[in-house]
């Protein structure tokens, strides 16, 4: 079984560990300073006082690579449109590609049912691009709870979580779902096989939709966040507009709003991923993790003017930061009517 993790950065290089480890045919796709790094002394996972260190191939070249029965995709959800055709050797008739990234996927209506099936939302694929040249027919959902870091390059540090929870976008346990979660447990990882598993990439994106913008704003870590109760109530306020919009595309949310958010509380002083990428200088994932769900609410008339106000000055951090070329847009002005 060979497989591909394309974007072996701070997770994917944490599951590559992990498959190299259980004895995968795995092969990594990075680039730069990381890659040189993996290439000349292996790539090494820091997990509490653990240390591994595996050789896997690494490259920046998929054409080397060849056809893959699985290629994990672990970019930044907003560099995947720009890898669209470097990515087709990796593809054959009977390729998965799995969606290990924050955010609403770019197959999310793939075999929804109602009047959305099939739709293709602009924020996260311009143009239906992925959909179309990735194959919303390849996917496999997979949501990322665990956080890790590039702590050097060539260097992966855990930090907490090892959840991987996979699913066919039709719900059905696949023999293709199964055989790689089994080999994700037998790598030491959790990963359930869900029949429902849009209704886990919203609890994610649930937390993602309010504090990652948030703590670009503010700085603040997530136990701040989620105790302020200024913050908090702005947090609570863009999750009950997310959950209204989800509900419409017939999602369940398993827990409500005050436990999700204690939830996020109680992981203590953590910077999301969001104010990381801006203290670092890296471009921020807002259009996968908050346009498109304004987008979405604007797909079923659903107000959203928490989130809007909340995107506005986020975007107009990140543009005055040089890290955004997206494609967020201004406020809706009815949603900005109704607040
Ligand atoms: N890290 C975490 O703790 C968590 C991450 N997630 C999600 O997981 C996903 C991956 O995040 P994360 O691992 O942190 O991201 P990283 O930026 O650490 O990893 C992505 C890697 O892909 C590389 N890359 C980008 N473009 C290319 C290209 N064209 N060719 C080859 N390599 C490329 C990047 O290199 P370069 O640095 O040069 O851009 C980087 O090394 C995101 O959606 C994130 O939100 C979810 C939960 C927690
Ligand atoms: C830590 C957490 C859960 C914050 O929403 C996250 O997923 C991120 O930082 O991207």
């Amino acid at each position: 079984m060979k497989i591909c993790i394309y974007g072996a950065g701070a997770i994917g290089g944490y599951l590559g560990v992990q498959l190299a480890r259980a004895g995968a045919d795995v092969s990594l796709i990075a680039r730069g300073a990381h890659l040189a790094a993996m290439r000349e002394r292996g790539l090494t996972l820091l997990a509490g006082e653990e240390k591994h260190t595996v050789h896997p191939r690494c490259t920046d070249d998929a054409a080397e690579l060849g056809v893959q029965d699985y290629v994990i995709i672990t970019l930044k959800a907003h560099s995947i449109t720009g890898v669209i055709e470097k990515m087709q050797p990796l593809l054959g008739p009977h390729t998965r590609i799995v969606t290990a990234v924050n955010g609403i996927p770019y197959w999310y209506f793939h075999k929804h049912g109602g009047p959305y099936e099939n739709a293709t939302l602009e924020s996260i694929d311009p143009g239906g691009r992925q959909w179309r040249e990735l194959g919303a027919e390849r996917a496999i959902g997979c949501i990322v709870y665990p956080a890790t870091e590039i702590e050097a390059p060539g260097v992966i540090r855990h930090v907490y979580g090892n959840n991987f929870p996979l699913g066919e976008p039709s719900g059905e346990i696949t023999p293709d779902v199964q055989r790689l979660a089994d080999l994700f447990v037998a790598a030491g990882m959790k990963a359930p096989v869900l029949d429902r598993i849009r209704d886990e990439i919203w609890l994610k994106l649930w937390g993602n939709v309010c504090f990652n913008p948030i703590s670009a704003l503010t700085h603040a870590t997530l136990d701040v966040i989620c105790t302020d109760p200024a913050t908090r109530a702005l947090s609570r306020a863009i999750m009950v507009e997310t959950q209204g919009i989800a509900e419409t595309f017939g999602v369940k949310f398993r827990v409500d709003v005050e436990r999700r958010i204690e939830g996020a509380r109680k992981v203590g002083a953590h910077k999301t991923s969001m104010l990381q990428d801006l203290e670092r200088g890296r471009p921020m994932e807002i259009d996968p993790l908050v346009t498109v769900v304004q987008e979405m609410g604007r797909l079923t008339g659903i107000a959203t003017p928490a989130l809007d106000s909340v995107l506005a000055m986020v975007t107009q951090r990140a543009r005055i930061a040089g890290l955004y070329d997206g494609v967020s847009t201004p406020a809706d002005p009815r949603a900005l009517a109704v607040a």
